[in-house]
Parts: C-alpha cells; sequence; structure tokens
C-alpha cells in the first residue's frame, strides 16, 4: 500500500463567477487524505462542501491550486483522460442518486464498468461481488423501484465502489434514511476505507461524522477547525 495521500488538495481556491457576482467558495484550502482514512466534512450551508467535493472528484477545477489525486495533479490531464481517472479510481455517491429505472440492480453497478471498456461477464461478475457485500445479493434482479430506499442508496453506494476505486466521495450519502440504515452505509463506507481506499464523506449529521478519523469544518469557504474524531463510542 502506498503510503501518499489518496488526495491532496494544496492551496485550493474556486470562485464562482466573476465581477460583482463572484463568490469565493473555496479560500486556500489544503487537506491531505490518506489510505484507510475516513474524512468528514461538515459545515453551514453554502460553506463550500459541494464545492470541495467537486474539485476533489475532477468534476470541477480551481480558481488556483492544486488537487492531485494518487500522485498525479489532475490539471495536467486532458479531458478524455481526467474522464478515465474519474471512472476507474473515483467513486461518487450523490444524495440524487441517479439510478436508471430501466436497469437492475446488478445492471445499475456494471454500467460505469461496461462504459469503461470492462467485458459485460467480468462486469456482472464484480457487480455481484459488490452487491453481495453491501448486502443485497439478493435484489440484483430487481429494479429500482422494485426496492427500499435504503436498498436504492444500497445499489448507488455498490456502484461508487465496484472496480478498484481508491477514492470515495460522498455527498450526504444516508440523505432521508433512518438512522439504522443510515448506520449501515457508514458502516459499508467504513469497511471499504478500511481495506485502504480514501473517503470524503459531507454530512450535517455529527452521528455519522462519528464514523470518520477526521472531522474538518469548513466556515465560508475556509478550513475552520479540523479535529480528530475519538467517538468511538458513538459507533
Ligand atoms: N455554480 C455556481 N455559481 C455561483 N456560485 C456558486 C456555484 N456553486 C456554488 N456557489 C456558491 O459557492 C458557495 C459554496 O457553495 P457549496 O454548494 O459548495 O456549499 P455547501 O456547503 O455544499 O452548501 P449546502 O450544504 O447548502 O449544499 C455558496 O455561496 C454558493 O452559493
Amino acid at each position: 500500500m502506498s503510503f501518499d495521500p489518496v488526495l491532496r488538495l494544496a492551496d485550493v481556491t474556486r470562485v464562482h463567477g466573476d465581477g460583482q457576482q463572484a463568490v469565493t467558495a473555496l479560500r486556500e484550502v489544503n487537506l491531505d487524505v490518506d489510505p484507510g482514512e475516513l474524512v468528514a466534512v461538515m459545515g453551514p450551508s453554502g460553506s463550500g462542501k459541494s464545492t470541495l467535493l467537486n474539485l476533489a472528484g475532477g468534476l470541477d477545477q480551481p480558481t488556483s491550486g492544486s488537487v492531485v489525486v494518487e500522485g498525479t495533479p489532475l490539471s495536467i490531464l486532458s479531458a478524455g483522460a481526467l474522464a478515465g481517472l474519474r471512472r476507474r479510481r473515483v467513486g461518487y455517491v450523490f444524495q440524487d442518486l441517479n439510478l436508471i429505472p430501466s436497469l437492475t440492480a446488478v445492471e445499475n453497478v456494471m454500467l460505469p464498468r461496461e462504459l469503461d471498456g470492462v467485458r459485460a461477464k467480468q462486469a456482472r461478475r464484480e457487480a455481484l461481488e459488490v452487491l453481495a457485500e453491501v448486502g443485497l445479493g439478493e435484489a440484483a434482479d430487481r429494479f429500482p423501484d422494485e426496492i427500499s430506499g435504503g436498498q436504492r442508496q444500497r445499489v448507488a453506494i455498490a456502484r461508487a465502489l465496484a472496480g478498484e476505486r481508491r477514492l470515495i466521495l460522498a455527498d450526504e450519502p444516508t440523505g432521508a434514511l433512518d438512522t439504522p440504515t443510515g448506520d449501515e452505509i457508514l458502516q459499508l463506507l467504513r469497511t471499504r476505507c478500511d481495506a485502504g481506499a480514501a473517503v470524503l464523506l459531507v454530512t450535517h449529521e455529527p452521528r455519522y461524522a462519528a464514523w470518520a478519523d477526521r472531522v474538518v469544518f469548513l466556515r465560508d469557504g475556509e478550513i475552520a477547525d479540523s479535529t480528530a474524531a475519538s467517538l468511538e463510542s458513538a459507533r
């Protein structure tokens, strides 16, 4: 296992818009996330959490500073290479799950891998493995509207975990789920992290932040505080 950070943000500033409309969403943020580390990002609405996650995954570019994923500065990549890195190395779990209703659970999980050139048979095998890992082996052939909200969330997580993804970005992945289901989702992220992935988790819930190794608090686009989470008892 490499000990370099999976994700490094160095002096990252992101200004949205220009002139009078300019909003500095992030200001000179420095953040490393190491292999095996789960970092929770908290902060009030508008403090820059989603901007941070979008930059970390290469969905947005900083105005200044650099974003480095597994040693590669994203700014040196061509659009095609960046898209490839996003598909292969980065898994996203967003609140808006984006599951495709006409595809079964296993087909939803397979799709990004197939788009990446993995053969259907292998993609299916991987998808079934990861669905079993999230406790959904039985529901592999069901469609999204045939399973519960918590199960749909687990399908979205399985999709983010399939393949060799080292960086998992999760924006409020527990959404409107009830507490036991939310805890299950965090347990899944924690397990993947313990297997060597780096996880950046945006959450408003201190209960879920307690699963993190470190909690970063954003305020007005700056890291206002960073604490080692020591809430083992909450797990
Ligand atoms: N595309 C954009 N154009 C202009 N301003 C933007 C854009 N995206 C974000 N902002 C502004 O940047 C700031 C940070 O937004 P961001 O969405 O990152 O915050 P957040 O902490 O994720 O908020 P929330 O918890 O409400 O999702 C806010 O002032 C927001 O209005």
